[in-house]
């Protein structure tokens, strides 16, 4: 701390606490918590005075079972929401420091150009070419995990583009870095005076010119390589620039690792592994910024923000120990009814920024900049056979590890180095890991879980005390990164099942459970709690599977299942949602909050519940869990309309499907019986389950009008329909009574 008088240089970022939402999250949380302990309190009564009567005693258990685990999750999902911050970065004031700004690698995947259009993931280099960062410190480096020589070409011709491109963003302080955008979606990013029009229609025709042939060069590719071709193939890295004549431009460099068949690549995990070895046998620069091959850079500021979070010796919490800066995913393709809640608003505008308030929010995928070092995991004290059997037998590898400490802070690394090409392809090889290193294990990005984003983050960062900030941008500025979001509702619900198995599968594991880990427990345990909240997600599916089924087969034999406690405790979550989702929007957020409750249940009962059979799957080692490409180039005219797209729709739609008849037919079938019963009309008890019901009916309209009323070719698929009423009608003959 600076003593009274010493005069202290500008703080390069500040944070706030958000106490009226804190506040009120603390004591909607309270009254839930009671609320939920009285319906349970009232169940356990119920079983107790019930006799053994064997139905009251079957459901109730299973009712207990239900509410637990709701309970359970509901707890841990609390501590996002404990201490809500906000933090604003000051890169202005980086000049008046004086500081040396380090170097910075642009880790960029992308794994296959059909579904990952190549005009797309240039948008992405180019936009990350040119952020506002010396150019002579920052180097992209595009990872193809498919070797496509159509990727190859576009890196090229990207690269010449950027000649143009990057000293126009310069020169005319552009905003939006990601050309495609710039040109042809402009958002108050047009340049004012005559010369700088008439050079923004050179460079926009040059673009033109650009897009043009990378689009016709897609055309031709088309369907020339196979699936197989992609699987199997050499390494090849090429230096697309690094000439003498453009010392200012970033440097981009191409790496296709080796893939064999026979031989695990690990997909996501694996290419950002290559690529940190690559790049640190030729800039080995101490930060690292991942990028998804569709999350361009929509502002260039984001360097210098992030430098601010680490470079900051006197940030306002001292202890701390910055691993990594993580910005929010956003989307340029969100629809205004986002009818799969695409924008994932309960993680990026809740979560993350009460978890900033802990230790920092999770690492997630994509926007982030790390630390070199912590990726690495401790490496200070280990001698030259220890690194090189962790690292893999490259002396240049080995050798870059050890720079990395010995010039951390006054690093300015960035100019590629000259090096053989044999070399780097090395290091890109498979045999490189196969040979016993630490790979995926004790260094970089970790391989145990298709969600490698969640696990390292968890594992490398937080468990070894690394602690992370949230670069959450203010209402009025622009999205510092924005992505693509599937459209069509079996991609949306492909990715969230890998996403469910992935973090369910360190959840439920007896080595990497984080409600079992000592380090993290040691260092924070909200954050713990958090952490376990994702990785048991999936288990939503067993309290979504009873509340789908239980008390609709109990309307139709018109025995009641919920005691007026359930109704209020009902709507406390009802209401924390809604403020929840209002806080995130600053807005009454009725829209957001019905799309989300409609989209919760969908997932819990598809993407959640099969999440947990591929990770009970993946434990008991029957198969392992596969990484799903999403797609980015589906069709998303409906999803634009707010219209249910169901094409594609497979086996993952079917317990939706069924559960939503098998409720609309004990909705009707229940309120039948009970007029027609002597006496006629519903006794007071049965309210809360008509309700219920009459809830999950609207909630899965849409799912009812896919499957009987539209007849478009993306309604529900026929055979889906059809084995969906099959199967509700043999649930209601075995228990309907
Ligand atoms: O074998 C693979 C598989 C994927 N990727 C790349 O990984 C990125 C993410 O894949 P995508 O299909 O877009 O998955 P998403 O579900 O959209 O990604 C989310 O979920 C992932 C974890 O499952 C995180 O890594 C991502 O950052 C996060 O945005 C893309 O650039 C892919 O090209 C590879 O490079 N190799
Ligand atoms: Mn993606």
């Amino acid at each position: 701390m600076a003593g009274a008088g010493e005069k202290m240089a500008p703080a390069l970022s500040s944070v706030r606490v958000n106490w009226p939402v804190a506040v009120a999250n603390r004591v909607m949380g309270a009254v839930h918590a009671a609320l939920v302990a009285a319906v349970i309190g009232h169940r356990a009564q119920q079983l107790l005075v019930s006799g053994g009567k064997s139905l009251v005693v079957g459901h109730g258990c299973a009712m207990v079972v239900a509410d637990l685990t709701l309970l359970f999750l509901w707890a841990l999902s609390q501590s996002g929401l404990w201490r809500p911050v906000s933090r604003v970065a000051f890169p202005e004031r980086l000049a008046s420091r004086g500081l040396r700004l380090p170097g910075v690698d642009v880790l960029v995947v992308t794994a296959d150009p059909d579904k990952e259009p190549a005009l797309g993931v240039m948008n992405t280099v180019l936009s990350a070419m040119a952020l506002d960062y010396p150019g002579e410190r920052l180097s992209v480096y595009l990872s193809d995990d498919a070797g496509s020589p159509l990727t190859l070409l576009a890196a090229r011709k990207a690269y010449a583009f950027a000649r143009a491109w990057v000293p126009f963003c310069r020169t005319y302080s552009v905003h939006c870095p990601c050309p495609e955008r710039y040109f042809f979606n402009p958002s108050g990013d047009l340049v004012a005076d005559d010369a700088a029009a008439e050079e923004r229609l050179r460079i926009k025709k040059m673009y033109e010119t650009f897009k043009g042939e990378i689009e016709e060069a897609c055309r031709k590719d088309k369907g020339r390589w196979t699936k197989e071709e992609r699987q199997d193939h050499d390494a090849h890295v090429e230096v697309i620039s690094n000439d003498g004549d453009q010392q200012e431009l970033p440097s981009l460099v191409y790496v296709s690792r080796e893939k064999r068949r026979r031989s695990p690549h690990h997909f996501k995990a694996g290419a950002l592994n290559a690529l940190l070895r690559v790049s640190a046998l030729l800039t080995n620069a101490p930060y690292v910024l991942v990028l998804d091959c569709d999350m361009a850079c929509n502002s260039r500021a984001s360097a210098l923000e992030a430098m601010c979070f680490h470079l900051d010796p006197s940030p306002p919490e001292p202890d701390k120990k910055m691993g990594f800066v993580q910005f929010p995913q956003m989307f340029h393709n969100l629809s205004h009814n986002d009818i799969y809640t695409n924008d994932l608003r309960h993680i990026f505008a809740t979560r993350w920024i009460g978890l900033d308030g802990l230790r920092g929010p999770l690492l997630s995928g994509t926007g982030f900049y790390a630390r070199r070092d912590a990726l690495y995991g401790d490496t200070e004290l280990l001698d030259a056979t220890e690194l090189a059997r962790r690292f893999g037998h490259s002396d240049q590898l080995v050798a870059s590890v050890r720079n990395l400490h010995a010039d951390l802070q006054q690093s300015s690394k960035g100019k590629a180095k000259k090096l053989e090409l044999e070399l780097l392809e090395a290091v890109a090889s498979c045999s490189f890991e196969a040979a016993g290193t630490g790979w995926g294990d004790e260094v970089g990005f970790m391989y145990q879980s298709v969600i490698e984003d969640y696990f390292t983050g968890y594992r490398r960062f937080f468990c070894r005390g690394w602690t992370s900030a949230y670069c959450y941008p203010a209402p009025s500025a622009r999205p510092p990164f924005l992505g693509s979001v599937p459209t069509n509702l079996n991609d949306v619900l492909v990715q969230n099942k890998r996403w469910m198995s992935g973090m369910l599968a360190v959840g439920l594991s007896s080595t990497y459970c984080p409600l079992a880990c000592r380090e993290l427990l040691a260092v924070s345990v909200p954050q713990a709690m958090a952490i376990a909240y994702f990785g048991f997600l999936a288990l939503y599916a067993i309290p979504a599977l009873c509340y789908a089924t239980l008390p609709q087969l109990c309307f139709l034999r018109g025995v009641p299942l919920f005691c007026p406690w359930y109704a209020a405790s009902f709507a406390s979550s009802q209401l924390q949602h809604l403020v929840e989702a209002s806080v995130a929007n600053r807005r009454l957020a009725l829209r957001t909050w019905w799309n989300e409750q409609r989209f919760w249940m969908l997932n819990a009962v598809t993407a959640q519940l099969f999440g947990c059979v591929s990770a009970a799957q993946d434990l008991l080692g029957v198969a392992a869990i596969d990484f799903d490409l999403t797609s980015k180039a589906s069709d998303a005219t409906l999803y634009h309309r707010g219209v249910f797209d169901f094409t594609g729709c497979s086996t993952l739609l079917l317990p939706a499907t069924t559960l939503c008849v098998l409720n609309a037919a004990a909705l009707v079938g229940g309120t039948w019986r009970r007029m027609m019963s002597r006496g006629g009309g519903f006794s007071r008890e049965l309210f809360p389950q008509l309700f219920l019901l009459s809830y999950i009916a609207a909630l899965s309209y849409p799912l009812l009008e896919g499957m009987f009323l539209r007849w478009d070719p993306a309604r529900v698929p026929g055979r889906i329909t059809a084995l969906s009423v099959a199967l509700a009608a043999v649930l209601l003959a075995l228990f309907s009574g």
